[in-house]
């Protein structure tokens, strides 16, 4: 029987997901919160970890290891690269890398350390339901790169160095962690975002507008994907 852990990193990312669900059971754990539900005869745990790559990992982990989800599912903002993205849109998650992660004094690429790899491909046969859902819902959702890094990004200069460097699509602080940790633990995972900013100088105002929006066209989708599940 499937338990699923939904996430997100930011309260305004999980608040529109919240409010689909009744009877919601909340324990605290590790300086934080997991809501219990029971949707549909499927035994789902929410959480949001708290901004960066350091909270994303705990959640994760946590939410397998201790809460014993068998497939994870992300829901909630990004940066925007590229320029097919508007505001609004939604990306799913075909590969996650770290942008911020540089060990290159010694010769290796970005986003690589020994024993990891630049790249961490999502779930396929989640991302087939997320495509069929999109396609019946008539949702524009694109597939694409994500890269994460412990920085809200807004400048041209960061944006331009993760687009050249890692041919990313879109840009947050989060999904690569929960990748990593879903691909250790052998967890089948799903990172989808949509954007509220382009990562650029007017990042942060746009942020500020375009969050609950964005995160509810998030939330929104990802629900309907947790019915055909
Ligand atoms: N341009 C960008 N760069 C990096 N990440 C993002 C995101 C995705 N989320 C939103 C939030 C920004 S930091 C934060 C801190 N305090 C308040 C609000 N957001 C962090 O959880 C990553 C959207 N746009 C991004």
């Amino acid at each position: 029987m499937t338990k699923l852990a939904i996430m997100g990193a930011m309260e305004e990312e999980i608040e529109p997901l919240l409010a689909h669900f009744e009877n919601v059971n909340i324990v605290e754990f590790a300086n934080n919160k997991y809501y219990e539900v029971n949707y549909n005869g499927l035994d789902i745990v929410i959480a949001y970890s708290k901004i960066g790559k350091v909270f994303a990992s705990l959640t994760a982990a946590t939410m397998i290891e201790k809460f014993a989800c068998d497939t994870l599912l992300f829901s909630g903002v990004a940066g925007g690269i590229n320029p097919e993205l508007k505001i609004g849109d939604l990306i799913i998650a075909d590969k996650l890398c770290q942008h911020d992660l540089d060990i290159t004094a010694f010769g290796h690429p970005n986003g690589y350390v020994p024993g990891g790899k630049v790249f961490v491909e999502t779930t396929k046969s989640l991302r087939d339901v997320a495509i069929k859902v999109a396609n019946e819902n008539n949702l524009k959702v694109i597939e694409g790169t994500i890269a994460t890094g412990d920085q809200f990004v807004h400048s041209t200069e960061r944006k331009d160095f993760i687009q050249t460097t890692f041919k990313a699509d879109a840009l947050e602080m989060e999904g690569a962690s929960v990748a990593v940790v879903c691909d250790a633990l052998n967890v089948p995972f799903f990172i989808l975002r949509a954007i509220s900013d382009s990562a650029d100088m007017d990042a942060g105002f746009d942020f500020d507008e375009f969050l609950k929006s964005s995160a509810k066209n998030s939330a929104d989708y990802l629900i309907k994907i947790v019915k055909e599940l």
